[in-house]
This record gives structure tokens, sequence and C-alpha cells, in this order.
């Protein structure tokens, strides 16, 4: 699923209308539509639960229920469903055959509401002056056409509506749909049962002003449920920041391609479940266009990326054929770290995991993981901590392994930034770089200076690493993760993780992929650790830098997801738990 920001979306828009032919009315048609069939969707599934209605299939074959308005926190990486999410009961043979003796049943295919439920139900559209405005009186039209009473609020003069819009307004008001005006008269809330929010859309800039922020305000203020229009009104459509105020929406149905802002943090947050419907614009235009930031979805992984995880199982391999990590990693009071790493990379597939590590852990950590191999990687007077002269015994025993895992657990040690420069330049395998290691980068001055490297390379920062990487203080960096991450995978030819929720993964020709797997469960120590041997053991088994990470980042979400379950609370998650999930 492509992820676009506002300009590219205005391109692709204009694209379609002037250069395809695609009239921008019947754009607008196919949203307001949309965004109607969602609100009756929500209806059915809040009201009709309350109701004790079933949930779906009330009337016509598209009646459907979503799930519920406001995801958990654990839920949030399924919240966002690409259209349709309608899937019945599959037939059982004989249902079949008593179908087929009877005369094709006429379905009203539309979604409709009962009429007992719809004699509940008064949406207060607000509406815009732009396009977004438009889509909502569209969406008026259609929801009063399916028995919902609604009436329009306009932001700023009706007169003040122009091109599709305002041919909008004149067929509400021709049809004698009830419309106030923002300033005119005051709103009783209260009267209402739900609100469509289509004040502001991807033509937005800056904190909403004047009666946009108020009417974002009394939205918010009245807990009614809020369906927006393309974007919350306040997001920030290509960052996922919020301005101040911003609508906190049930449902998003955003149209026709995912925003950025959507899918990052906090912007995912306001957005509740977000649900994607197309209004005609095909996607093909969007690799055409060059959108190339993607959510990051199975079929995504399978066909932008080439990676499955039976990708290069095959029936007659043996332990060699799926490669061998080389851990590096580990220390006096931290050897965790490279223990984690190690057995995640095991249970991610590859054949071999050598763990090399500081002398004098070797004996007390013998027997942690009886397949891990270890290798003493300094003289026994380290202490137990890495120095710089181990950088050459690493680059003897990497000589007979496929991929080296850099920094779980390193510390930092004198020349630590000159050590991880000799493996960085003498190493020509895949390489992973995490943690200390790279710390060791951002502290190395300009490592752009360094001799470039030929085999995947891929960094795994948390936002606190990405910030030192970057010099940019964490929470700026933070305001634009994707435009972050990019930019560095581009610059310094390496495949770039940012971790945190919604993972960021670019590679460096430019493409993004956004992760939606994932639970709060894992924000515990040694996750990362866990992420770092996942990836490494992906590329010994063959997969290119961008596929492993990519790969990496939504298993290690999904099996966090599984240890949330399996432990009853995503509190009680520990790494360990994510790697007995793999
Ligand atoms: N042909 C198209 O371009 C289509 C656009 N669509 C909809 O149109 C939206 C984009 O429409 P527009 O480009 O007209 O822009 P918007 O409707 O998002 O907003 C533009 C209007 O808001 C005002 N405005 C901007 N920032 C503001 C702020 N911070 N505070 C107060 N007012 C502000 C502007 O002066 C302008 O009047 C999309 O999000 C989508 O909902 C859909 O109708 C499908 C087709
Ligand atoms: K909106």
């Amino acid at each position: 699923m492509y992820v676009v920001t506002s300009e590219q979306m205005r391109a692709l828009d204009n694209h379609v209308i002037h250069r395809i032919g695609i009239p921008a009315a019947a754009l607008m048609e196919n949203a307001g539509k949309a965004i109607a069939e969602e609100v009756l969707k929500l209806c059915l599934s809040e009201r009709g639960r309350r109701n004790g209605l079933p949930s779906s299939g009330t009337s016509g074959a598209a009646g459907t229920a979503s799930a519920p308005a406001q995801a958990s926190g654990q839920e949030r990486g399924e919240a966002l469903t690409e259209h349709s999410t309608a899937m019945g009961p599959p037939f059982a043979a004989n249902d079949l055959a008593l179908e087929m003796s009877r005369p094709s049943p006429v379905l009203d295919g539309d979604v409709r509401l009962p009429t007992a439920l719809s004699a509940q139900e008064h949406w207060l559209i607000l509406v815009g002056k732009g396009h977004n405005g438009g889509d909502g009186v569209v969406a008026a039209r259609h929801l009063r056409d399916a028995g919902v009473r609604v009436t329009l609020l306009y932001a700023a003069e009706p007169s003040s509506l122009t091109g599709e819009a305002a041919v909008q307004r004149d067929a509400a008001a021709a049809l004698g749909i009830p419309a106030l005006v923002h300033g005119r008269a005051a709103v009783d809330y209260g009267a209402f049962t739900g609100i469509v929010d289509a004040l502001l859309g991807t033509g937005a800039s800056g904190a909403p002003r004047g009666a946009y922020a108020a009417l974002i305000q009394a939205a918010n203020d009245s807990g009614l449920p809020v369906v927006s229009a393309d974007i919350p009104s306040g997001l920030d459509a290509d960052t996922g920041a919020r301005h101040e105020p911003c609508i906190s929406a049930a449902v998003t149905v955003c149209l026709a391609f995912l925003k950025r802002g959507l899918v990052q943090y906090p912007g995912a947050e306001s957005a509740g479940r977000v649900v994607v419907r197309s209004i005609g614009i095909p996607a093909s235009l969007c690799r055409e266009q060059g959108v190339r930031t993607h959510l990051l979805t199975p079929q995504v992984l399978r066909t932008e990326l080439d990676a499955d995880v039976t990708r290069y199982r095959t029936a007659e391999g043996h332990k060699g054929t799926y490669g061998h990590v080389l851990t590096v990693g580990g220390s006096r009071t931290m050897s965790g770290a490279g223990l984690l790493a190690s057995r995640a990379a095991l249970r991610a597939g590859c054949g071999l995991v050598t763990w090399a590590l500081p002398a004098s852990l070797v004996l007390p950590l013998s027997g942690a993981a009886p397949e891990i191999m270890l290798a003493p990687a300094t003289d026994e007077e380290s202490g137990g901590n890495w120095n710089e002269a181990s950088a050459g015994r690493v680059l003897e025993l990497a000589k007979t392994r496929d991929v080296l895992a850099v920094g779980p657990g390193l510390g930092r040690f004198d020349g630590d930034s000159r050590w991880l420069r000799r493996l960085w330049e003498a190493w020509e395998g895949p390489l992973v770089v995490d943690a200390d290691a790279l710390n060791m980068l951002s502290s190395s001055g300009d490592f752009s200076a360094w001799r470039p490297r030929s085999a995947a390379t891929v960094l795994t920062p948390h936002p606190g690493e990405m910030s030192r990487l970057l010099g940019t203080p964490t929470a700026e960096l933070q305001q634009d993760r994707i435009g972050a991450a990019t930019g560095f995978a581009a610059e310094h030819g390496v495949t770039l993780v940012l971790k945190g929720a919604r993972t960021v993964v670019a590679s460096p020709d430019g493409q993004a992929y956004i992760n939606t797997t994932g639970t709060s469960g894992m924000a515990t120590g040694g996750t990362g650790d866990v992420l770092t041997g996942i990836i490494a053991s992906l590329l010994a088994q063959g997969y290119a830098g961008p596929s492993a990470a990519a790969l990496g980042v939504w298993l290690h979400g999904r099996a966090g997801e599984w240890a949330a379950r399996h432990r009853g609370h995503p509190a009680s998650v520990i790494a360990g738990d994510v790697i007995d999930m793999l």
C-alpha cells in the first residue's frame, strides 16, 4: 500500500484530472460516498451492538461492521484496514446447493441502516471551504439518502466555497439539507450522535486558525464519535505532527492513498482506525509519479521486496545453506545483549551462529545457549570488556562467516571508533550496526569519509541513537521520522531502520517502508538486540539489505504481538519472549 505526501497527492490528483481526464467531480463524489459508507458502518457496529443487533449483514450484501472505533495500544498495528474488510462466513457445501436451487435474489448492495437505527442518528458535518469540505457535503447527501439525519455546519460563509465544493454546496441546498454557518448561531452538540470532520485535508498549512480551531475544539469537547475526511483536521499530513488543536477521530477515511501523517505517531493516535478508500485514482500511477514509501504489509514484502520467510528455504538444505552469523557484542555488564542477538539469529533461521565476546566471558557463558558457538575475541586481560586490538581477531573470525552483527552490549572503549572503522572497511560481507556501534559511528566525526561499503549495511538506531547520528534533537527528529530515515539512508548508502512505534525502514535507493506490527510490550530492554539478530540471520539466508531489514522488522513486531497475547498483557513481555514467538 502506497504512502504519499500531500504534494504527491496533489500531483496525482492533477495528473488524473488533467492528463487522464477523470473529472474532479467524480473523484469528489467517490470520496464523499466512501466517507458516508464508513459512517454507516460505524453506526452499525457501535449502535448495532448497543441495541443487540447482529453487527453485519443487516441489509444488503455490503452491510458489514468494522472493528470498534478506538483501537487499544496493542491492537494499533491492526488499525489500518484496506477496503474492503468485508469477509462473511464461508458457505457450507449444502448452503451453496440450496442457494443454487433458488431464483437469483435481488440484493440492495448499498450500506444501509435498519430504520430503527437510522432514526436515532443525527450527524453534524463540519465543512471547510476547500475540497475537503466538498467531500463532506457529498457525504452528507449520501448519508441522508441512506436515511440518516444530517446538518451541515460551514466553517466560513458558504459563498466562499469555490469550484467543485461550491457545486456540492448548491446541490445540498437544492435538496434542502439543513445548513448552519459558524458564528451565526449557537450549535447544540448534544443534539447530534456523530460528527464528520471535513474541515481541513491535504491543503491545510500550519495550525488551524479562526473558525477552524474553534470547531475542532468543540468537536473534541463534544465527546461524539468523529469520522475524519482524509486526515484529522489539525494533523500535519506529511509528518504526523499534531497542531493545536487537532481532531481526535474514531475513524479516518483516507482517500485514495495513505498519507504519511496517518502512519506515524502522534498522528496515528489522532486518526483512530484508518480506512483507505479508493476514489478512482489507479494505484499504478503512484509508481509512475515516483511515490516510494509503502506501508509494510505481507503483500508489500512479497511484491516489492521479494521477502517471504520461505524464500530461501529448500527441502535439501543443510546448516551451511542458511548461512553463518557472527555476533560481535556483549561485555561484562551487558553480556545478555549478545546472547539475545545470537539466540534471535538462530530462531530466525540461519544455520549457525558464532558469538564473538571478550575472552573472560566465554567460560561463564558457555552452556547459556548450547546451540551457539562462543569465540573469544580479546585476551583474558581485557577484564570482560572490548578493546581496540580485538578488531584483527574479529576479522579473522569473520573470514569463515557470512554476516557480521556488531553492537549489542558492546560498551564503549578507547579507540572504539577506529576499531569499528576497521571492521566497516575491511569486512566485505553484510554488516548490521546497532547499539554502541552506532554511537561509535556518531563519535567518529564524519563517517562518510570511511570507505563506502558495497555489501549490505544495515543500521538499526532507536530515536536517541538516530539523534546522535544526525546531530538533531530527538524531539525534532521524531517530528519527521520518514524524512529523517530516507535522507540518511540515501546520503550514506545504507539501509536505515529507525526504530520505535511504526518503525521506518529506508533503503539506500530512496524507498521507505513503514511497519505496522508491534505492541507497547516491546518497549523493554533487549528487544533491539533481538531485532539485530533477526536481521543478521535473514541477511545470512540470502536476503538483500532492505528486504532483510523490512522482513525482520515485520516479524519482530508480529512475534512481539504474539508474546503479549501469550503473556496476557503487553506489560509482561520481555525480550526473550519475542525470541520464543519467532
Ligand atoms: N481533486 C482533488 O484535488 C481532490 C481532493 N480531495 C479532497 O480535497 C482535500 C484537499 O483539498 P484542498 O487542496 O482544497 O485543501 P483543504 O480542503 O484541505 O483546505 C484548503 C482550505 O483550507 C484553508 N486553510 C488551509 N490551512 C488552514 C489553516 N491552518 N487554518 C484555517 N484554514 C486553512 C485554505 O485557505 C483553503 O481554503 C483532500 O484532503 C481531499 O479531502 C477529494 O475531494 C478528491 C479529489
Ligand atoms: K479532515
